[in-house]
């Protein structure tokens, strides 16, 4: 079965619904039109949520084995179509085609975790007898399903960060609505072909393409939602939960992830691994590795290699094997990275190398003695720009490494297991990675962060947490 390069209609209550109103979606590297999407009214998005509410009993009413096969067999889908969905992440979206090459194997993997996470939401039996007066009491506790999810996606990672949320999602038994980012809808659309050929029955799973805070607005505030699944900037997230009242949240949010250079460190490791950190989808990666602290023995070394390799860094048409780096997801955003840059330097930031916008592409960009009152230094920049910091000791680079409202992921490269828990202890983040760059993950690990960077935690087996809730039973024997 090919799939279709799915446009033009979105998935409503079971059905794949146009409209007169559309969205177009274009390529950012040539603003060339890719297809359109339904711009849905409010009317659609209160239709989707009632219609939802069916979805959510067949949703729960689906058996262990079955949901099992259904994720398998759209993960299936997608490898056997894993060239029409790199090209379309590529195309929408700023990935090179290597680089959503590797985002379509992730969200493979992303869903046979899934299937396989759904036959582990357990519960446990409870010793009632504990207290005094129930030893005649026996029960225990299972996880149920919350109902309806409402996900809510950003443009980076069109494909597998709609998979973190309807993976987990499915497996849970849940019925969930997606609305995925304005400027890349395609790939969640192919996404929900693929469980439809997979025999999702209809309702369980819908994605509403439209304009982000209208309908973003009706899924926030709607009584019968139960969670918000939201991943995106903090701006956007803290409206979300001004406007949500009594629901779960999750919140993947923004960052500006540090990464410590410790003067025993394998140099060439530390280049490299930052170096894919920080240009990896042109910047836009919330992992990205915006600041990295140097200790001044190796400062020389280590800037010199690293400018080096930004230099060689190839940026050009996503489509084309040789490049590394695309554009960003439009202009805008470009010389939005490009007047952040500016005003560092006006203040007396160096720039090493980089600093050129030529429409949507942005040079990889390299900057020392960044003053950290700017926004370059204090902000989530979502670019391919990179800070870097000489520093004495570790101290001093974990005070710095903290000194933001973020704390996402951290990366710090030293051969001291010391050093390194101490690190580990004191680098106020979600996670750290040792001798590698903040920019690592795997799908089936905990995600998420603190401060700014967002509430609580996706990774699957973390998100059906999130996404089903404990019902106690408690017997009371009358024979005994
Ligand atoms: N922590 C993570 O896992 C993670 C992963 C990827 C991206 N991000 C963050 O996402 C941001 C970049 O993505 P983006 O530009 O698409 O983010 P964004 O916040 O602009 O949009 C994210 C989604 O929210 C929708 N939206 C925007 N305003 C809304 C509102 N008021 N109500 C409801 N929905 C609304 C958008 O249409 C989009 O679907 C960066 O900050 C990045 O760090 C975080
Ligand atoms: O942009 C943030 C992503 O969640 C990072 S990753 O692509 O999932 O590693």
């Amino acid at each position: 079965m090919t799939v279709q390069m799915r446009g033009q209609k979105m998935l409503l209550g079971g059905q794949w619904v146009g409209r007169d109103e559309v969205i177009e979606v274009r390529d950012p590297q040539d603003n060339s039109l890719i297809d359109t999407v339904p711009a849905a009214s409010k009317d659609d998005a209160i239709l989707c949520i009632e219609e939802a509410k069916e979805g959510a009993k067949i949703a729960a009413s689906i058996p262990v084995h079955e949901r099992i096969r259904i994720i398998q067999s759209a993960a299936n889908y997608i490898e056997e179509n894993k060239e029409k969905f790199a090209y379309m992440i590529s195309r929408e979206g700023s990935k090179t085609i290597r680089e959503a090459e590797k985002e379509t194997a992730r969200c493979i993997q992303t869903l046979r975790i899934s299937a396989e996470e759904a036959r582990r939401i357990q519960g446990e039996t409870i010793s009632f007898d504990q207290m005094p007066g129930s030893e005649n009491r026996v029960g225990y506790y299972y996880r149920f399903p919350i109902g309806i999810i409402a996900a809510i996606t950003p443009f980076n990672d069109p494909l597998n960060l709609v998979a973190h949320k309807v993976g987990p999602a499915i497996a849970s038994g849940n019925a969930i609505i997606v609305k995925p980012a304005s400027v890349t809808p395609l790939s969640a659309l192919m996404l929900a072909e693929a469980f439809e050929q997979a025999g999702l029955p209809p309702k369980v799973l819908s994605v509403i393409t439209g304009h982000g805070s209208e309908i973003g607005d009706i899924l926030v505030t709607h009584p019968a939602i139960r969670m918000i699944s939201f991943t995106g900037g903090v701006e956007a997230g803290e409206n979300i939960i001004r406007k949500a009242g009594l629901k779960k949240i999750s919140m993947e949010l923004g960052s500006n992830s540090p990464v410590i250079v410790l003067d025993d460190a394998n140099l060439e490791d530390a280049v490299e691994s930052s170096i894919s950190g920080a240009f990896w989808a042109a910047g836009q990666n919330c992992l990205g590795v915006q600041r990295i602290y140097v200790q001044e023995k190796i400062w020389d070394d280590f800037r010199d290699a690293f400018v080096t390799r930004t230099q060689e860094y190839r940026v050009g048409d996503k489509q084309l094997r040789e490049t590394d780096m695309g554009p960003l997801i439009n202009e805008k955003e470009a010389k939005r990275v490009e007047k952040m840059v500016n005003e560092a330097v006006e203040k007396g930031a160096v720039l090493l190398t980089g600093g050129k916008r030529n429409g949507a592409f942005y040079s990889p960009t390299v900057l020392t003695n960044v003053p950290d009152e700017c926004k370059l230094a204090k902000e989530e920049i979502f670019g391919p720009v990179v800070l870097l910091y000489p520093i004495s000791d570790l101290d001093e680079a974990i005070q710095k490494a903290n000194s933001v409202e973020y704390g996402l992921q951290a990366g710090i490269f030293t051969k001291d297991i010391d050093k390194a828990q101490k690190a580990i202890s004191q680098l106020d983040v979600g996670g750290i990675m040792i001798n590698d760059s903040s920019d690592y993950r795997i799908d089936a690990m905990p995600f998420g962060g603190v401060k700014k960077s967002g509430l609580g935690r996706e990774g699957i087996k973390f998100a059906i947490q999130e996404m089903t809730e404990p019902k106690v039973v408690c017997f009371k024997l009358t024979n005994q």
